[in-house]
């Protein structure tokens, strides 16, 4: 795709997971689960500009993020690592997607790296092959690498392709940064949900199995779904929190919803979309 260069602003889209089941655990505690993703067209943003000296700089550290902590950085130099490549690049990250959100942000950042410095640095790697180095970074990697909305399994980077229908949503964004592995970590998760086949799965089926846990140590993750649901019952949290969510019959039913939030609850309007907005490149 020959439109995507040093000067190109590269987005980072959020996912939903439309629902999601805990069907397992593994021997090293990650679970197995059962999810669809969904990528929707909010988004961070990222530039890149070459650099000669081989290094990877973050113009635009992320508030609580050490730089070198940081997925965008840490892809980078993944990256490096894997091929070789003796190229670097100065990285600007323009931050939407709430951090702790349940939308994947940070993952999605890290993914639009690899795809974005692959391409720029001519490194040619293989989407699968990019998928794999992604997971080593996160769970949630692999899937914007891939770039189709899907049916994951495992712990989340075995996916089977789905065409979904055009949807508006309405998001809620709760005050509070859900730390993922505490939330995996209860003793009270259920973790023994029965596993469906992809090919039974239809939007509205399935719920969120983390969604009591993030609910009991986060009341504002409670109370957001609870004034969610007086709009739309089938409403359910994203991830591991804190963002909850709803499927609206149209973009305005949706923008309606939002318009009647009480002071102070921060919500936006965002639509599905059929792929990721990177999906061509390196295929
Ligand atoms: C909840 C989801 O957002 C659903 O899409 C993902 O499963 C989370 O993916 P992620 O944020 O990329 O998670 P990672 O950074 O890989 O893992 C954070 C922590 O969550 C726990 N974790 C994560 C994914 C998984 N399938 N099982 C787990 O038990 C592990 O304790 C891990 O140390
Ligand atoms: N570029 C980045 N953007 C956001 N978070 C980052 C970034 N780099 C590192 N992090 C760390 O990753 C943590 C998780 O961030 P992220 O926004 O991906 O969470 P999330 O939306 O809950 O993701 P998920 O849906 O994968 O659980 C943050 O709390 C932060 O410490």
């Amino acid at each position: 795709m020959n439109e995507w260069n040093w000067h190109s602003r590269w987005p980072a889209p959020a996912k939903l997971n439309l629902f999601l089941h805990v069907v397992g655990r593994r021997a090293d505690g990650y679970h197995l689960l059962q999810t669809v993703f969904r990528f929707i067209d909010r988004c961070d943003w990222l530039r890149f500009s070459p650099r000669a000296d081989g290094s990877i700089e973050l113009a635009t550290p992320t508030p609580g993020v050490a730089p070198d902590d940081d997925l965008t950085v840490r892809a980078a130099r993944l990256l490096q690592a894997h091929t070789g490549c003796r190229q670097g690049a100065t990285i600007h990250l323009e931050k939407t997607l709430p951090m702790g959100g349940g939308l994947g942000g940070g993952s999605s950042d890290a993914a639009s790296v690899l795809l974005a410095l692959n391409h720029l640095w001519q490194t040619g790697v293989p989407r699968g092959e990019l998928e794999k180095l992604g997971l080593a970074l996160g769970a949630d990697v692999p899937v914007f690498v891939h770039g189709r909305n899907c049916f994951a399994e495992g712990v989340g980077e075995t996916f089977t392709d789905l065409d979904l229908p055009p949807a508006a949503y309405l998001i809620l964004q709760p005050p509070v940064l859900v730390p993922t592995a505490a939330i995996f970590g209860s003793p009270d998760l259920r973790r023994d949900t029965p596993a469906m086949r992809p090919a039974d799965w239809r939007p509205g089926i399935g719920g969120n199995d983390l969604e009591a846990v993030a609910c009991a140590a986060f009341p504002a993750v409670a109370s957001h779904l609870a004034w969610l649901r007086q709009h739309a019952p089938d409403a359910m949290m994203t991830g591991s929190g804190a963002c909850v969510f709803a499927a609206f019959g149209s973009e305005d039913a949706a923008a309606t919803a939002c318009a009647g939030m009480p002071e102070g609850m921060i919500g936006w309007v965002a639509n599905g979309l059929t792929q990721h907005p990177l999906a061509e490149i390196a295929r």
